[in-house]
């Protein structure tokens, strides 16, 4: 038994003060006082919330070790306040069978600190036009589907994709990139990328395949879920689709919601990631999708990469940055604490609107009953990023230096302490 005492938590929207006592794995009360000789926190009114949940991070393992392992970012999970996060398929092997899917989700398992979901690829090694055995995967455990990192370039791929994932009821979850359009870009097409002399990657690249899509997705019924959404025209393309019943979700980056292609002002490819920095309209544009719902949640894109690749120049390095340990703290600190949105808002796109749309098994407040995966912030507490605080052996971020409020102060997956700040 354990009771976390003066803990601040989220009532219809509201901070009250409460006492939670936890027995085992299960929150057993909440309320005003509790009397008790049990161990107990002292959370002095620090912010106690259900274990925040990100669908989209990238764990490294097998395959890329020296980037991040299992391990690693799941302990970051756990500095950034996440209890759950659900890995992408981008590893070597790809979990692209049932039984390489398997083998990943054993593996997760046995080495997580916190709950690690699993994607199994859309198609072989992510590139192949035939779909792999997503019924088979489904059975042998894969949360969703996604070929993240590439775009799925034909619709007949996409179509047969869909179909798949509407039988076993599963997300198809899409990095949208057509290849065509590329040209070897590396950074947004626009004035700030002239002005750099750095190739450009246009905006239609992503939206033009969220047109495609969204069709499929009527024609299949199936849970479409964008990843990564970067432009207005594809925010205004999912608004849409919405009204027109079309059952799809989206989800944004910090990054994006924080940072346009303005903020590139050198070759300094921690800046690099795809999609990439758009403009300054279509960052008003995600942020205004994320406000009213056409976004329905954050997701970090972790993206670990060693720094010997990423101190190269903007061509060579790979596309990718770090969140899971920055993310709640940024978006607390530029969105909350500026009165852009509620910290109830924030919990529901970093918490409640995932474990809904992906039908996890997290839960989603401080309630009797729930499993205690469990996050305490200090909202008071200013920090600055210094990625020598990492935990993540990813520390390419452009978030560098950045003054911060929100600091985890402990994070508990079902009622065991996984992460405790000195
Ligand atoms: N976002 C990125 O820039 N990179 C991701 C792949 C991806 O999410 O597309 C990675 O795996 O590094
Ligand atoms: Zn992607
Ligand atoms: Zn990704």
């Amino acid at each position: 038994m354990q009771r976390i005492k003066q803990a601040k938590i989220l009532i219809d929207g509201e901070l009250v003060t409460r006492d939670v006592l936890i027995d085992g794995k299960t929150i057993t009360r909440v309320a005003e006082h509790i009397e008790s000789d049990v161990e107990t926190i002292d959370a002095k009114g620090a912010f106690l919330s259900a274990g925040l949940v990100d669908v989209h991070v990238h764990f490294r393992e097998p395959g890329f070790e020296y980037k991040e392992t299992i391990a690693t970012g799941s302990a970051a999970a756990a500095r950034g306040g996440f209890t759950t996060v659900i890995a992408m398929p981008n590893l070597n092997p790809v979990p692209d069978t049932p039984a390489r899917l398997a083998k990943q989700i054993a593996l997760n398992q046995s080495s997580a600190a916190v709950h690690v979901a699993q994607y199994g690829a859309v198609s072989s090694d992510l590139t192949a036009t035939a779909i792999s055995d997503i019924v088979g995967m489904s059975q042998a455990g894969a949360a969703a589907f996604s070929n993240d990192g590439k775009g799925v370039q034909t619709a007949d791929t996409m179509l047969q994709a869909m179909q798949a994932a509407a039988k076993v009821n599963k997300p198809l979850v899409a990095h949208l990139e057509d290849d065509s359009l590329l040209h070897g870009g590396v950074m947004n097409a626009g004035a700030q990328a002239e002005k750099i002399g750095l190739p450009g990657i246009t905006g239609l690249a992503e939206s033009s395949q969220l047109a495609r899509d969204l069709v499929l997705a009527k024609a299949t019924g199936v849970h479409y879920h964008v990843a990564h959404i970067s432009t207005k025209a594809s925010v205004d393309l999912v608004r849409i689709a919405k009204q027109q019943g079309v059952k799809v979700t989206a989800e944004v980056s910090p990054h994006h919601l924080l940072l346009a292609d303005t903020a590139i002002t050198s070759d300094n490819a921690l800046f690099k990631m795809n999609p990439p920095l758009r403009s300054q309209e279509d960052r008003q544009a995600v942020l205004a999708g994320l406000i009213d719902g056409t976004i329905d949640m954050v997701a970090t894109d972790h993206a670990p990469h060693g720094m010997v690749e990423k101190a190269q120049s903007f061509k060579l390095a790979p596309f990718g940055i770090t969140g899971i340990e920055t993310s709640f703290q940024l978006l607390y600190t530029k969105l909350v604490k500026t009165g852009i949105i509620t910290l109830a808002t924030l919990i529901e796109r970093m918490l409640i609107a995932p474990v809904n749309a992906f039908n996890l098994e997290a839960p989603v407040s401080v309630t009797v009953g729930a499993t205690a995966d469990l996050v305490l912030f200090d909202l008071a507490h200013k920090d600055t990023i210094s990625a020598d605080e990492f935990v993540s052996l990813g520390k390419n971020t452009p978030f560098i230096g950045w003054e911060v409020y929100g600091k985890t102060l402990m994070t508990w997956v079902d009622g065991n302490l996984v992460y405790q700040a000195n």
